[in-house]
């Protein structure tokens, strides 16, 4: 891959083995994932590009304004000021390139974001109607004054670059003996060591006994430690008790994780503790709870901000004047001045950051973040680094956080899903498997498991506990026995007072339907190929139940590892529930989600729709069924224990049985300890 390939590389035979595979496999990761943003953007026409939602034609800048960060905040809105099409696909944190005109020059190579060759790429801020309202760290405004635009949603890169970037830093320090000591324990093989424990002064009194051991198990260790949470059992509690010992210890702390809402939940824990912290990443992409701890907001109330106001201001006075100056000439210096001004504001603004994260004890960001210029200044100072969600991080991106500390801690339960590969030959490689599958099946002797779980009923706990955590899993009394029916509102029903129940198809002829395209057997585009339109009627039909039993539809998710079928349920809930006149209910506040959107999310009732269905066809040679990627333990494991007071499968029993494995346990589990009920019924 080029970063490595680049001068002052490492020869060949000096690559390490698995540093050498793990970069391969980003690349094949990397060209897939921008392989189809490009494709469309330079081989569809702008009018399909804009009937998909991926570009907004003929739309000129109205206003620009001075962000945080000497930012350029510019405006847009079309030509003719009317809302954009309803379709677009433009979010807050979105990536978009802006172009002059209607044409995008042709794509050279994947190399750089989506392969074109216009620089103006910034990120959405806002959405509205009418307006969209993009960040550009240049400025652009003299090639874009009077001219009609056109703006395309691009691929992001950057993490990409992050992590191959992080791959060659790491094989440098291997080439020049310099790796930290956790390096050492995952690329050279050592035994993670642990020094003798103190007493724990707990911040958290509440925690419970398993808590107490992780917290002070971590604290101990010289190199890394594991943090297993199962689902619900306070992980990011325990997490939030941990980065406040390190802290009083008098440690500088890194906090990551793999997604901005795996970072924020600890943002939203530990602010509301006196810990100096700040959130590093960019404003539109953090959740609105935790914007007071980001550097942007941090920086805006500081005494360096007062020192930049006077520029902002002169930057902001000269766009005033130039919206009145009709002199072309006049109107140059004038665009001449504000990008000197702003280049001006920008270094300013970057030593007032640099001093707020020097100062900060405990610094948030995701994984990919730490690649980010403001974290790297600070690269080396930090003592640990703690990643919550580890076993949903890639390991490329892993290593973009651990290149800054020498120590870490990784929290996370590798019985759930792994993070989401999407191209099936890098999934094939491996590039799936984690830093915390790696040293969990290493060195189980570094993990702590977190045994009590404050989500559950028992009985859902149940499968789980057997099937995945080799039943040391306990559900808290306060948890135990909760049911629908104990609910404010609702009513007692068969429904309501079950707890796991199975709606069985067996028998019944609900087939699934035949897959559009069976040849691609990759993760998402396999799963988009699965319907069932019977289970969906089914499941719109136990939703109902429940509706009228009194449970609220916030409190019902539906979740199917098929994404077809996710459109079939939404539709099929549609139908039902609207022409139930009686009815006031929007069917949209129903959640229906793949299992894997829904990893990390609970409710108290979980219907599943398992989709497959067949008889003797699909069966293989080995007389078991076909389910495809159902068979996955963790993706069963994650649909189950979403569910507070109740879960109900809706699915074929005999396939699943035939099928052997997880899900045969699965059935007969269900069977046991649940209410059964034929779909005939
Ligand atoms: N020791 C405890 N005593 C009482 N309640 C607790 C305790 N630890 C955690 N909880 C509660 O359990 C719930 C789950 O905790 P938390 O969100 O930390 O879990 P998690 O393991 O991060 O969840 P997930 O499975 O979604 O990753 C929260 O409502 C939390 O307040």
């Amino acid at each position: 891959m080029a970063v490595l390939a680049s001068a002052g590389s490492p020869a060949d035979s000096q690559l390490h083995p698995h540093l050498a595979h793990l970069t391969a496999l980003l690349a094949l990761e990397r060209s897939h994932a921008l392989a189809s943003s490009l494709d469309a953007l330079t081989h569809l026409a702008p009018q399909t590009l804009q009937a998909r939602g991926l570009s907004l034609l003929a739309v000129r800048l109205t206003a620009t304004r001075t962000g945080l960060g000497g930012k350029l905040l510019a405006e847009f809105q079309r030509d003719d000021a009317a809302s954009f099409p309803a379709q677009h696909a433009f979010r807050v944190g979105d990536v978009v390139g802006v172009v002059v005109g209607k044409k995008r020059a042709a794509a050279k190579t994947a190399e750089s974001n989506g392969g074109v060759d216009n620089n103006a790429e910034g990120v959405v801020t806002r959405v509205e109607d009418a307006r969209l309202t993009v960040a550009f760290k240049e400025d652009f405004e003299d090639a874009w004054e009077g001219k009609i635009l056109r703006i395309d949603k691009l691929a992001n890169d950057t993490p990409y670059v992050r992590m191959s970037a992080a791959l060659a830093a790491v094989q440098n320090q291997i080439v020049a003996n310099s790796l930290s000591p956790i390096l050492r324990v995952l690329l050279e093989n050592r035994a993670p060591t642990f020094r003798d424990r103190v007493e724990l002064q707990l911040y958290n009194e509440a925690l419970n006994e398993s808590q107490r051991e992780a917290v002070s198990f971590a604290l101990s260790a010289n190199e890394c430690a594991l943090i297993h949470g199962p689902p619900g059992t306070g992980k990011t509690e325990t997490v939030v008790e941990l980065v406040r010992q390190f802290v009083k210890l008098g440690l500088r702390v890194l906090v990551c994780g793999p997604s901005n809402i795996s970072v924020d939940n600890i943002v939203e824990r530990l602010s509301s503790t006196r810990i100096p912290l700040v959130r590093i990443g960019h404003p539109a992409r953090v959740l609105p709870s935790v914007l007071s701890s980001t550097l942007d907001h941090v920086l805006k109330n500081s005494d360096a901000a007062q020192l930049v106001l006077d520029m902002r201001a002169e930057i902001d006075s000269n766009i005033r004047k130039l919206a009145k100056t009709k002199s072309r000439t006049e109107r140059k210096q004038l665009w001449q001045a504000n990008k000197d001004l702003r280049r001006d504001l920008r270094t300013r603004e970057r030593a007032a950051l640099d001093s707020i994260v020097s100062a900060s004890r405990v610094v948030l960001c995701t994984l990919a973040g730490c690649g980010s210029r403001t974290v790297l200044m600070n690269a080396g100072e930090f003592d640990v680094v703690v990643v919550d969600e580890a076993s949903q991080a890639l390991e490329a991106e892993t290593y973009v956080a651990l290149l800054r500390a020498p120590r870490a801690v990784f929290a996370g339960d590798h019985r759930q899903l792994p993070p989401t590969v999407r191209s099936a030959n890098a999934n094939k490689g491996g590039f799936a498997t984690t830093v915390f599958d790696r040293l969990a099946k290493r060195c189980p002797f570094a993990m702590r498991m977190l045994d009590t779980q404050y989500r559950m009923n028992e009985a859902i706990m149940g499968w789980a506990n057997g099937a995945m955590y080799e039943g040391l899993l306990k559900g808290h009394e306060s948890v135990r026995t909760r049911l629908l029916c104990d609910l404010q509102g609702v009513s007692e029903t068969d429904e309501t007072r079950a707890a796991v129940m199975w709606i069985d198809t067996a028998g019944c002829d609900m087939w699934e339907a035949a897959p559009a395209d069976d040849k691609d057997l990759q993760g998402d585009s396999h799963s988009r190929s699965r319907t069932n339109p019977a289970e969906a009627e089914l499941v719109a039909k136990h939703v109902e139940t429940l509706l009228d039993a009194g449970v609220a539809p916030a409190s019902i998710a539906v979740v199917t590892p098929y994404a077809a079928q996710v459109g079939l349920v939404r539709a099929e809930l549609a139908t039902r529930l609207v022409s139930a006149s009686s009815r006031v209910i929007n069917p949209t506040e129903i959640e229906v989600g793949t299992v894997d959107g829904f990893q990390g999310r609970e409710k108290d009732a979980i219907v599943i729709s398992l989709v497959r269905s067949s008889d003797a066809i699909g069966i293989s040679g080995s007389g078991s069924a076909e389910v495809g990627f159902l068979r996955d333990e963790r993706r069963m494991n994650v649909a189950v224990t979403r569910a507070r007071r109740h879960v109900c499968v809706v699915g074929d029993s005999e396939t699943m049985e035939r099928a052997g494995g997880v899900l045969k346990g699965l059935v007969e589990w269900f069977f046991e300890h649940g209410e059964v009920v034929s779909a005939h019924a």
